[in-house]
């Protein structure tokens, strides 16, 4: 199993890296480019409706101009017929027929009293003005454009005009035209033509903020505030500006000032209009390459799983370094380049040295080291292993006869070699399934696994028959005295049985040495092992 106190493993780092790698690269790429088309449509609808109002403005000063021209002409031929009621009537309605600049023209005297109008159904014929504008007109005896104002006959109007002089110079009144401002009129035709249907429109402001032209007739006469766009005209200013008018809408808004009037034009679109497109166009782009970063996100996640994968299995055989599949299993690991094929040849090594180090280890933690024979450990072990899978052996216990003498006589190295040669001569007599061991300092054991007593009787004989018949280099002879116990045929008792295997050692000393003692069997001290059998 994976260590699980790493908060990540390979196939969650891979996930997190495929998202990041992929994903992230492709959500800024695609915002960044929203970005910078929004800024660019913005500032495109800015610039266009700056360049908009612009000539809006041009246009309605000219339309003013040739209004005040085609009044100038009227009041030339006015001039000499100023009695001429009926003259003056059709001048009038000719003047707005024909030019259809004015919703109503009107010819005045010097007192303000009225002569003529077009159309009839006016009913102010026969009445004096007093307003402040045809005042001014009649004052000023100039052209003049007015402020908008509510007239006598209940309509908010502009009234433009020109003086009437005789022919010597006199002044003798004004002819004036009206733009209706709450009803259709010329600037409708100047300015509402150019109303898009996608939230764009057009309004003008007077030079006191008050509306002269909307596109909602109803907010013809109201005075705007607050409004970064009116506030630049008021200053004299044309422009663009992103602001919230007055309703609480983000508008984009281009603005220029009418110069002859000083009104200020303001051509303007709601922001979520002008982006509408964009976010569609967004919408649309992300479906269209949506796939693409979908097929590339699992390529790139099926390559980095790919890549991680012999890193993977070799980590999982780390984790495992100490059973012995292991090796087999990073054996095939499909190492597919460079570096985790060097990484499986090091583990495959490693794990190889380690085994080999673990065997010897488990070796010299059983095995006796002047001897190679198996230790008390190994002694238990096996024992263990005997008694849980119930199988039956004999016990041989065995001594050197007077080892001190040799010892002493010989030196302890030629001492220890006796006692290497008697291991060897063991390992000559006994089978490869059974268990010599030395487990004292001149003290053997020899486990006979399945061998009744008879016959490990008789292996113990020609064991001392073996060493008894070889002379050992400078030592010359040396013999043994053997005891021997089976389990379960002696006794019950594991422990008992080797007590009585000592006892049957002990036996065999007392018996004179050079003898092999059974257990349940009479051993004369004189009579030599091999008659006993
Ligand atoms: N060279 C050598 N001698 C050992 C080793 N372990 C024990 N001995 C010696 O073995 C001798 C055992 O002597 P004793 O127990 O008196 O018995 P013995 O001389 O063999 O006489 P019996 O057993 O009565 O026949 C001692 O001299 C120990 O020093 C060893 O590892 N190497």
């Amino acid at each position: 199993m994976p260590n699980t106190s790493y908060k990540m493993d390979l196939r969650r780092l891979i996930l997190v890296l495929t998202i990041c790698s992929a994903l992230i690269p492709f959500a800024n790429t695609f915002y960044a480019g929203y970005l910078v088309q929004r800024q660019q449509l913005i500032d495109n609808t800015l610039e266009g409706h700056y360049a908009y109002a612009n000539k809006l403005a041009r246009s309605t000063d000219d339309f003013l101009q040739s209004a005040l021209q085609q009044l100038d002409y009227s009041a030339k031929l006015l001039g000499p017929h100023m009695g001429d009621e009926n003259y003056l009537s059709q001048e009038a309605t000719r003047l707005r027929l024909q030019t259809k600049s004015f919703n109503s023209v009107t010819v005045l005297d010097h007192t303000g009293y009225v002569l003529a109008t077009s159309p009839d159904t006016l009913q102010i014929k026969g009445k004096t003005l007093k307003s402040a504008n045809v005042l001014e007109a009649l004052e000023t005896k100039k052209p003049v454009i007015s402020s908008p104002y509510l007239a006598i006959t209940g309509n908010f109007i502009i009234f433009i005009s020109q003086p009437v002089f005789a022919a010597d110079g006199k002044f003798l009144g004004v002819v004036g035209g009206s733009i209706y401002l709450k009803q259709e009129s010329m600037l409708d035709t100047l300015l509402g033509s150019h109303f898009y249907h996608d939230g764009s429109y057009v309004y003008v402001v007077d030079k006191s903020k008050q509306i002269i032209y909307h596109p909602d007739g109803k907010r013809v006469g109201e005075r705007i505030q607050n409004n970064a766009a009116i506030e630049q005209l008021h200053e004299g200013e044309s422009g663009h500006v992103p602001l919230v008018n007055s309703r609480g809408v983000e508008m984009l808004a281009g603005y220029a000032i009418v110069p002859s009037t000083g009104w200020g034009i303001v051509a303007q679109r709601p922001r979520a209009a002008t982006l509408a497109p964009l976010n569609e166009l967004m919408r649309s782009v992300l479906y269209k390459t949506l796939p693409i970063a979908i097929i590339m996100l699992l390529v790139i996640w099926w390559s980095a799983r790919r890549i991680a994968s012999p890193l993977r299995q070799l980590a999982n055989g780390a984790h495992d370094m100490d059973k012995p599949e292991t090796a087999q299993n990073i054996q095939s690991v499909k190492s597919w380049y460079f570096e985790s094929h060097e990484l499986k040849k090091a583990m495959i090594k490693g794990i190889g040295l380690l085994h080999r180090n673990i065997t010897k280890l488990r070796e010299d933690v059983n095995t006796d080291p002047l001897t190679g024979l198996g230790n008390r450990r190994h002694l238990d072990a096996a024992i263990a292993e005997f008694q849980a899978q119930s199988i039956p052996f004999a016990v041989v216990a065995l001594d050197i006869d007077h080892f001190k003498r040799v010892n002493d006589g010989f030196g302890h190295d030629a001492g220890d070699e006796v006692l290497r040669l008697l291991a060897l001569q063991m390992r000559e007599v006994s089978r490869l399934d059974d268990v010599p061991c030395r487990v004292g300092g001149e003290e053997f054991l020899l486990l006979l696994p399945k061998a009744p007593l008879h016959s490990a009787a008789q292996v113990a004989e020609r064991l001392r028959a073996l060493v008894e018949s070889t002379p050992l280099p400078a030592v010359g002879h040396i013999t043994v005295s053997l005891g021997v116990s089976a389990w379960p045929d002696s006794d019950a008792d594991i422990k008992t049985v080797f007590q009585q295997a000592d006892a049957m050692l002990y036996t065999a000393k007392r018996g004179g040495r050079n003898r092999v003692a059974i257990y349940g069997h009479s051993v004369s001290p004189s009579t030599q092992s091999a008659a006993l059998i």
